[in-house]
Order: structure tokens, then C-alpha cells, then sequence
């Protein structure tokens, strides 16, 4: 059975909500599926499994800001053996600032540069995630068929 590690971090619960929400759908599809807070990730987790999740919101005014519990996770993600793996990136922002859901960029960046693989385009959640509910569930359709 396939493995899937969803790893988050939110401040408000925005991005959670997203990955409850894609944590339940790729369940739905016969994933084995975790979802986890990314402060109680340790970096060396991310070696178990066949597809990891990276969910962070966007802060900052006049440049990309990660979620703050995120940084750390981000910052050492070269020693998460990356390579080869499959990774999808998601997070949630608000269209009226400059930098749109930025974090998803700058962490696609990061997989790519250390080889991992992107098996679909960043999902960026604009406003509520209620309001995206039937976008999550296709973006983790599109994951799960990727996988
Ligand atoms: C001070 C502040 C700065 C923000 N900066 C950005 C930004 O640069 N880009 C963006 O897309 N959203 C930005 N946002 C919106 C948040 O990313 C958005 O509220 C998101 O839903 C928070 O998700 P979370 O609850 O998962 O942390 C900002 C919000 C605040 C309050």
C-alpha cells in the first residue's frame, strides 16, 4: 500500500483544515495516510514514505514569509533525502497580497534543488478553505493518481 506523509504548518488553522481535508480523501483512495503538525515532525520521517505533503501558509507584507513553526523544517529539509521522491506542495494565502501564497513557491524550490520530484502543481488556497473544498479534493485526486 502506498505511504503518505502529510506535514503542515498554520497559524490560524487554514492549512490545516487543507490537509485534514486531503488526508481524508487520499484515505478515501487506499493511501496510508499520516498527517501531522510540522513541529512534531522530525525531518528524518519524511525517509519512510512514498510521497510526502508539504503544506505551509504565507506571511510577511513586502516579502515571502513561511508560517513560522515551518522554518526550521524548511530550513533543514536537505537532510530529508529527498531525491528521487515524490512531493506535492499546498497552502493557503490571501490574493491580495503581493506575494500570493509565496511559501508554496519557495518550498517547491527547495524540493526541486534537492531532487526531489513534483507530482503536481502547488496548490494555493485563496480565503477560506471551506470555500475550495471540491479544488482540495480534485488537487488530491490528481496526487493520489500521480503517486
Ligand atoms: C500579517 C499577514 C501577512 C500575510 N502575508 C501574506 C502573503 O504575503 N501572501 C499570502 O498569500 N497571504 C498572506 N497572508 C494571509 C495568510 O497566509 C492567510 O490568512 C492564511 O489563510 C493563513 O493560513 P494558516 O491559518 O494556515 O496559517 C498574510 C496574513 C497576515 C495576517
Amino acid at each position: 500500500m502506498t505511504t503518505a506523509l502529510i506535514v503542515y504548518g498554520s497559524s490560524t488553522g487554514n492549512t490545516e483544515s487543507v490537509a485534514q481535508m486531503i488526508e481524508k480523501q487520499l484515505a478515501a483512495k487506499g493511501f496510508t495516510v499520516t498527517c501531522k503538525d510540522v513541529t512534531a515532525t522530525e525531518i528524518d520521517e519524511l525517509k519512510k514514505f512514498d510521497m510526502v505533503l508539504l503544506g505551509c501558509s504565507t506571511w510577511g507584507e513586502e516579502e515571502i514569509e513561511l508560517q513560522d513553526d515551518f522554518i526550521p523544517f524548511y530550513e533543514s529539509l536537505g537532510n530529508a533525502g529527498l531525491k528521487g521522491k515524490k512531493v506535492a506542495v499546498f497552502g493557503c494565502g490571501d490574493s491580495s497580497y503581493i506575494y500570493f501564497c509565496g511559501a508554496v513557491d519557495v518550498i517547491e524550490d527547495r524540493v526541486k534543488e534537492n531532487g526531489g520530484l513534483l507530482i503536481a502543481e502547488g496548490l494555493k488556497i485563496d480565503g477560506e478553505p471551506e470555500d475550495a473544498r471540491e479544488d482540495i479534493l480534485s488537487w488530491a485526486d490528481e496526487v493520489g493518481a500521480a503517486a
